[in-house]
């Protein structure tokens, strides 16, 4: 049964809802002139390491975001599965995480560790982007921090770009630095499935599935904000 909301149009069925979720592909930040220059190859050493320590900033609040989201979930089941992305990036055991990984880019790309952590380098508007998205998981019930999460539906075609281009078109970069890149391919693909069965389950009426599709393009511009504020500091 097709679930209506007040307006009465027809919800979407999960294909036709997860198309139109897809559909905001069109606006991630590959597409962003910053990215579009990165892929071909044309950023000077001093641009790779202004995004590099920027997004740094990305990486270190991605698993606050996380526990964000984890304290306002009362479920039990929907935890074991999100604990996984805070030891992804703060590591777990054997594992340094993602971002350890992310400090090795940094290396590899010339940045010292110290300057790198110093967070000097980032800019006022990434920081604003980062804070907003690390605010909204902390306010939004947590099906919405969920949903905030899917632009990883596109990433591994960021990360597998990057991991195709980067070693012919800047051979000053350490190859070992990549590796980050390299293990968010698999990682991003179970956070996807897992966050698409949530976000289904919990937006049914059409009014919902377009608030979901709202919250998408509110993160989709958290991080196109934070290209324009790179490209802006570098260009
Ligand atoms: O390099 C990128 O372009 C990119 C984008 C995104 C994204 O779409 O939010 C993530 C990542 N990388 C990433 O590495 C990552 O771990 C990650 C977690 C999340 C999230 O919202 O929980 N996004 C992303």
């Amino acid at each position: 049964m097709s679930q209506t909301g007040p307006d009465n149009r027809p919800a979407w069925d999960e294909r036709e809802f997860t198309e139109q979720l897809m559909a905001k592909g069109a606006g991630y930040h590959i597409h962003h002139h910053f990215n579009v220059r990165m892929q071909q190859g044309t950023l000077t050493p001093e641009q790779i390491r202004g995004w590099v320590a920027n997004r740094f900033y990305y990486q270190i609040n991605i698993p606050r975001k996380d526990a964000a989201i984890m304290a306002n979930c009362p479920d039990r089941a929907t935890r074991r599965l999100w604990v996984e992305r805070i030891h992804d990036h703060d590591g777990h055991g054997d594992n340094p995480g993602g971002i350890e990984a992310w400090s090795r880019l940094g290396e590899a790309v010339g940045i010292a560790r110290d300057d790198l952590w110093s967070l000097r380098e980032v800019q006022p508007g990434v920081r604003f982007a980062v804070d907003a998205y690390v605010n909204f998981a902390r306010q939004a019930p947590w099906q919405e921090g969920v949903c905030s999460s899917l632009t990883e539906m596109f990433a591994p075609k960021i990360h597998k770009d990057r991991l195709a281009s980067w070693p012919k078109n800047y051979p000053w970069i350490e190859p070992e630095g990549l590796a980050y890149f390299r293990s968010r391919i698999s990682l991003a693909e179970r956070d996807v499935e897992h966050g698409l069965a949530v976000t289904l389950a919990h937006f049914r009426t059409r009014a919902q599935q377009e608030q979901a599709l709202g919250i998408l393009q509110f993160k989709l511009d958290i991080l196109w904000a934070m290209m324009d504020a790179i490209a802006l500091a570098y260009d």
